[in-house]
């Protein structure tokens, strides 16, 4: 697929992996205990795994039902389940990190890639929790690594009742949506009339979670 993302000048190197977690992991607690944490520039050679993974994940559109008629879905998708090879070794790489880290306050392991390809400006995703499996009942996390073009990721209370969030996702950026995120908080990816680049979105998620 032919994707005309510019990458940054400080990002030449091809060695494609995360860094570290630990302390470089800033948290944020949201109200009715949600949380998200954030970890810029975690994923070294970004440009790099941009290009890799644009061209080499199988990117599919899909149509959803909508009320009584199918709708586009407005972004391209790739679903890894936890059996299922991952598309490149930098995203096992970043799937240990993650479970190292959060294993003990997780009590799970991540299993699941949902990969997403935004095209431009004009993809996006609508208000939704990922309330499929654990995240409708119980605490949950979904960790995300955003790289090419920034996008904002908004996050605003379930029903109302509170002011929306809005988070610059950078190229590299890991940022994790825990505690009853899925269940109390609402997150989007809103269109954009600016000229923009394309993004892909990697997102870890523990078993049956969606
Ligand atoms: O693009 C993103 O980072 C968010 C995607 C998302 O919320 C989802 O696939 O459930
Ligand atoms: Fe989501």
């Amino acid at each position: 697929m032919e994707t005309l993302f510019q990458g940054s000048l400080l990002d030449w190197g091809d060695d494609i992996r995360p860094g570290p977690l630990g302390a470089t992991v800033h948290r944020t607690p949201l109200a009715h205990g949600a949380w998200i944490d954030i970890r810029p520039a975690w994923m070294g050679g970004a440009d790099a795994l941009f290009h890799r993974l644009a061209d080499s994940v199988p990117w599919h559109a899909e149509r959803r039902q909508m009320y009584d008629h199918m709708v586009d879905v407005p972004r391209l998708l790739s679903f890894y389940a936890e059996e299922d090879t991952l598309p490149d070794p930098a995203l096992d790489a970043a799937k240990s990190l993650l479970n190292t880290h959060y294993a003990a306050e997780l009590g799970e392991p991540f299993r699941t890639a949902g990969l997403c390809l935004y095209r431009d400006g004009r993809d996006s995703v609508a208000w939704h929790g990922d309330r499929i499996g654990r995240g409708r009942t119980e605490d949950t996390m979904v960790a995300i690594i955003s790289i090419g073009a920034p996008r904002s990721l908004l996050l605003r209370p379930r029903g109302g009742g509170g002011p929306t969030l809005r988070h610059d996702l950078g190229h590299g950026d890991l940022l994790v949506m825990g505690g009853s995120c899925q269940r109390t908080w609402e997150h989007a990816v809103p269109k954009t009339t600016r000229a923009m680049g394309p993004r892909i979105s990697i997102q870890f998620r523990p078993r049956g979670v969606r």
